[in-house]
């Protein structure tokens, strides 16, 4: 990583790749590398905030311990479990706390946590004094493969998800995979939607790895889940190195995302995200089928290869007109006009604009029929 400000703390020696992020960050992906933390913080910081959801308790803790070694005031922020600290209320708690503690535009934020906890505190550092510096440890699969990395962060209005937030890269992103052996599986597959739509618009060699070993992606501890995070997280910095703030190629990474978010406001965010754009990622390929883009042996690999790893692939609850309305609401609508992430093929993203009505129900009706599973 470029570091003209200096760092602090001095990384070991490990089994760690670093995936570069253009030339902005690393992504570190090994184990037991929480100690990398430090030296990712710019030399003069003295206040970090640690904000972390109860679940990684133990985690977030060591990384406390691990900045507080190297001299620094260490502040700790718990936030509430998933989806609910992606809240307006909690944000301006952790203002306020900031405030409070004296926070200054040499300090920084720590993220310690899955996906809604970097989302949030991603955003607490965007707007902290309009910006200050944050480093991400994801510790859900989601999170190290998807949200800690490319800078988007943000929180849920009523009105929808991730309505409010902004692109804040952080200095650095550490991923332990040591951390993932206390993921329950259902998360863990939740993780391995984000994978699997890295395979869809980017790299097939996932969807193979997927498809030749469905246990073996789910196995925190062998080889083949590795590699996964590893061409992951590539297909994810090399498409936010070209496009950080969404003009147009990283469009792609919202694939499967339309139908997917819309699932989970109708849900009441009951759903977990990666299984909401697992349902998402089939109704999006069920589309370009029938809007005559996308063959329909592509359709039924996307069935196969989510079913395999326990991910839903039908949503037969919600009502079509309340799904309609949050898709109406998703960032990449423009006027009245709704716009998705299509396949014409695996590897071959493209976008379908102003679908027609029929085409809509027509994926609808084909993942709210009952075919393949449900939620689990
Ligand atoms: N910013 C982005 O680019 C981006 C990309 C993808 C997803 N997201 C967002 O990420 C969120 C989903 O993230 P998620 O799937 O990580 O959900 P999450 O943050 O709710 O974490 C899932 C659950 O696992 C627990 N947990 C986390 N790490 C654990 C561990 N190591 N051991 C045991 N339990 C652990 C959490 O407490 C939580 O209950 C959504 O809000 C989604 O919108 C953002
Ligand atoms: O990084 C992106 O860009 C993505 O779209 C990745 C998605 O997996 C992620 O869920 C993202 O938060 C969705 O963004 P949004 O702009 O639709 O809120
Ligand atoms: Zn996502």
């Amino acid at each position: 990583m470029s570091d003209d400000a200096g760092t602090v703390g001095t990384p070991g020696p490990d089994d760690a790749t670093a995936i570069p992020v253009g030339d902005a960050y690393d992504v570190v992906v090994g184990h037991d590398v929480l100690d990398r933390v430090p030296g990712l913080l710019r030399a003069g910081v003295l206040r970090v905030l640690v904000v972390s959801s109860p679940a990684v308790e133990t985690y977030a803790s060591g990384v406390a311990g691990a900045l507080a070694a190297h001299g620094l005031q260490v502040h700790r922020a718990e936030v509430p479990d998933a989806e609910t600290a992606k809240s307006a209320d909690v944000l301006v708690r952790l203002w306020s706390q900031l405030g409070q503690a004296g926070f200054t535009r040499s300090d920084a934020v720590v993220c310690v946590g899955g996906g809604t906890v970097t989302d949030l505190g991603g955003f607490v550092a965007a707007s902290w004094l309009r910006g200050v510096d944050v480093v991400h440890v994801p510790t859900t699969l989601l999170a190290m493969v998807d949200a800690a990395v490319g800078g988007k962060t943000g929180i849920n209005t009523p009105e929808g998800k991730n309505l409010v937030g902004s692109f804040h890269e952080p200095r650095g992103v550490v991923c332990d995979l040591t951390t993932l052996a206390t993921l329950p599986r259902a998360h863990l597959a939740a993780g391995l939607a984000e994978v699997v739509k890295g395979g869809f618009i980017a790299d097939p060699r996932i969807l193979e790895l997927v498809e030749a070993s469905p246990e073996a992606a789910l196995d925190v501890h062998g080889a083949v889940l590795r590699e996964l995070v590893e061409r992951k997280i590539r297909v994810k910095a090399d498409v936010v190195a070209a496009d950080l703030r969404e003009s147009s190629l990283r469009e792609i990474l919202n694939y499967g995302h339309t139908f997917g978010h819309a699932v989970e406001q109708v849900e009441s965010y009951r759903w977990r995200h990666g299984d909401a754009v697992s349902v998402g990622m089939v109704f999006a390929a069920e589309l370009a089928c029938a809007a005559g883009l996308l063959d329909r042996s592509v359709v039924e690999r996307h069935r196969r290869v989510l079913t395999s790893v326990g991910l839903p692939t039908s949503y037969a609850d919600g009502r079509w007109p309340d799904l309609l309305t949050a898709m109406s609401r998703d960032k990449k609508s423009r006027g009245a006009t709704l716009r998705f992430v299509a396949l014409t093929g695996v590897g071959s993203p493209t976008r379908l604009e102003g679908p027609r009505e029929e085409w809509l129900r027509a994926a609808y009706d084909a993942v709210s029929a009952g075919r393949g599973a449900t939620r689990p």
